[in-house]
């Protein structure tokens, strides 16, 4: 079986999690049985600009370990010019394969897992991060609660089409802020727009509304062109079936406010009635 090497220890590979075009993720074992999650990625093709994308990444990961038990664990880390190993905490499943797995989520597991997210992303907002790519499968289940597991700092490593990680959602527009469809001002292509943190709080509404609805405001639409048009298309409505939960109701209808100016902020949301009343 093979093994790999970090820092002096070795660790048994069990099988692969998931990969993407330089990047590929195991589960292993080490010598006390221990399980863990290694991230491997292959710097050989990358270029100068997202080498230090990934240490970014690392760096902040790193950093955040501290502030909130809903960033995934990072133990160790080893970069050279060639390769990137990170020893991570493993997780049982990853929200996007939880999601498709059920037909309904019951309003506890829905509540808690809102909780968790919010708390994830409101740390990494404080520390200045703006993920600006949320989607189910950045998040992992971990004993019961939900963990992020990326930042959305490092670069995605070109996927070459035949190994793209199928399970991570790269690139859905399914999660995607208006005001990233409308931002004109960032250039085409490499840098996706960052401009402000009520575009997590629409990814995660769009998350939210998945959980509570079965799918998400605008899966319905298959044309992409098309879908990122409703997006933006105020005129478009955004339906939303009457539910017993008046607080999640009114959760999901103040998350996905097109104006990002008039969309309710984390901050908001985590004085929220819905996570401090029961039912
Ligand atoms: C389809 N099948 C997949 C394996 C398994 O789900 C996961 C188990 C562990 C994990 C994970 N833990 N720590 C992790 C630390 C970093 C990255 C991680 O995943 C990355 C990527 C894997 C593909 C799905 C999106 C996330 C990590 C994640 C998915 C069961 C379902």
């Amino acid at each position: 079986n093979e093994t790999i090497t970090i820092k002096g220890k070795q660790f048994f590979i069990l099988k692969i999690i998931g990969r993407g075009g330089s990047s590929k993720v195991y589960q292993v074992l080490d010598h006390k049985k221990q399980l863990f999650a290694v991230k491997y990625v292959d710097l050989e093709e990358a270029d100068a600009q997202t080498v230090e994308s990934y240490k970014n990444e690392i760096q902040h990961l790193n950093h955040l370990q501290l502030y909130s038990d809903q960033i995934i664990k990072l133990y160790d880390y080893e970069i050279t010019n060639s390769y990137i190993y990170m020893l991570m905490e493993c997780g049982n499943l990853d929200l996007n394969t939880w999601l498709r797995n059920r037909k309904t989520v019951n309003p506890l597991d829905r509540k808690f897992y809102w909780r968790n997210m919010l708390e994830a992303v409101h740390t990494i907002h404080n520390h200045g991060i703006i993920h600006s790519d949320l989607k189910p499968a950045n998040f992992v289940i971990v004993n019961g609660s939900l963990k992020l597991i990326d930042f959305g700092i490092a670069n995605r490593l070109q996927p070459d089409v035949t190994s793209i990680m199928r399970d991570s959602q790269v690139g859905t527009l399914n999660y995607m802020p208006p005001e990233a469809i409308k931002d004109t001002s960032s250039q085409p292509g490499k840098s996706r727009s960052k401009i402000c943190k009520k575009g997590d709080v629409w990814s995660l509404g769009c998350i939210l509304y998945c959980m509570t609805y079965g799918k998400t405001p605008f899966k319905s639409i298959t044309n992409q062109i098309a879908k990122l048009q409703a997006i933006i298309d105020t005129s478009y409505p955004i339906e939303f079936p009457d539910i017993s939960e008046k607080d999640l109701l009114d959760v999901l209808k103040s998350c996905l406010v097109r104006n990002p100016r008039e969309r309710i902020s984390l901050k908001e949301l985590l004085d929220h009635p819905y996570l401090h009343h029961s039912p």
